[in-house]
């Protein structure tokens, strides 16, 4: 069946459906992994979005059980050069078209990706909708250009309800903006104990649970449309470790009295080289972000920047050694890789050894 996509600007792409033939709009990003589909469209971070991989052949390892970032994908559409529907690897165990199906999500194939990218590279983040529809562009084009982009991603995607995933080492308090699975996975290797609260969390309930440390997940949309979240951590800072990844390293800033701002395309990939200030040494990442820290916002704030990008020179890390709170742009979960910065994890945890020993001695005085 021909399915369109369709941007603000007028732009219209023609290729064929695949996953559920419903109409979706969203904001267009896109991705530059050469593989990790499955881990990008099941990334809650990508709430409300419609994404294209850049990597022209999309689909032909399949789905597998373990590879998912959530437990079900809130991406609201798909969007590649070439779609196999016939995945040949010993881990899959379905195809991308049924779940995209089983998910109510609409995929376009056969769209020439590469204008698509340089097109937003060149204009900016655009909104978009994928349709079968057969009624004339322009009528589309109106109903696109009034349909609202959402704002409440974050308490879509965060869990309800506390649960705790228990390890015999460090309470961690991770506060889900919409996690993803690889956070939980680094932890729990880490023999943490973890417990999840909601994005709504406020600063008494994380008092009463007693944490060694808080991790601020990642998430959807714009961080000031979280404002509370903000508040709980301005109120919480400098009480416990903390560690803030992506989203969360946005609601750090904010809640430090620092900025964010809407940058023109994002970073979506598994290759963005990022500097470390203090040793000069450089680290592939995995990123994927609409936002960032404005660098001018910083001074005057106890925030330092720890990390930049080297491909625009954006903050990529920051830390305020007083509060023992430290963050990240980027993805040290991987996931799809690269690996480089899991460290950044055993950091956190000697962060919590250091914190735990000095109460211990303060109690003892
Ligand atoms: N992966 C994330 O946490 C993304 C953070 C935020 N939603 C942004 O797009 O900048």
């Amino acid at each position: 069946m021909r399915a369109r996509l369709i941007l603000e600007d007028g732009t219209e792409c023609v290729g064929t459906a695949f996953g559920a033939t419903t109409e979706s709009v969203g904001e267009v990003v896109f991705n530059t992994g050469l593989t990790g589909y499955q881990e990008v469209l099941s990334d809650p971070s990508y709430c409300g979005q419609i994404v294209t991989m850049t990597y022209p052949l999309i689909g032909n390892y399949g789905i597998n059980r373990d590879d998912f970032e959530a437990v079900r994908p809130y991406i609201h559409g798909f969007v590649v050069r070439e779609h196999c529907d016939t995945p040949s690897n010993w881990r899959s165990a379905g195809t991308l078209d049924e779940l995209l199906k089983a998910y109510d999500i609409p995929g376009i194939a056969g769209v020439d990706t590469r204008m698509l990218t340089r097109k937003i590279r060149y204009h900016g983040t655009m909104k978009g909708m994928i349709t079968t529809s057969e009624a004339p562009l322009s009528e589309l084009l109106d109903s696109l250009r009034r349909a609202p982009l959402m704002n409440d991603q974050v308490a879509r995607v965060s869990t309800k309800s506390v649960f705790s995933c228990p390890g015999t080492g460090h309470r961690v308090v991770l506060v889900d903006f919409g996690a993803k699975h690889g956070i939980l996975r680094e932890l729990t290797k880490r023999n943490c104990d973890v417990v999840v609260v909601p994005h709504n969390v406020t600063a008494a309930e994380i008092r009463r649970l007693h944490p060694d440390g808080i991790l601020l997940s990642n998430g959807p949309g714009d961080p000031k449309d979280v404002p509370q979240a903000i508040e709980t951590i301005r109120e919480i800072l400098g009480e416990y470790p903390l560690f803030g990844i992506c989203l969360g390293h946005q609601l750090f800033a904010l809640a430090s009295g620092a900025d964010t701002v809407k940058m023109k395309f994002g970073h979506r990939g598994g290759n963005h080289p990022v500097k470390e200030l203090a040793t000069g040494r450089t680290y592939i990442t995995s990123q994927n972000h609409s936002y960032a820290v404005k660098a001018e916002s910083i001074p005057g704030t106890g925030l330092e920047i720890t990390h930049v990008a080297l491909n625009d020179g954006t903050v990529e890390g920051l830390r305020n050694l007083e509060k023992r709170a430290f963050s990240v742009q980027y993805h040290p979960e991987a996931a799809p890789g690269p690996y480089d910065t899991g460290y950044l994890f055993d950091q956190f945890l000697e962060i919590m050894d250091t914190a735990k020993e000095e109460r211990a001695h303060a109690k003892a005085r």
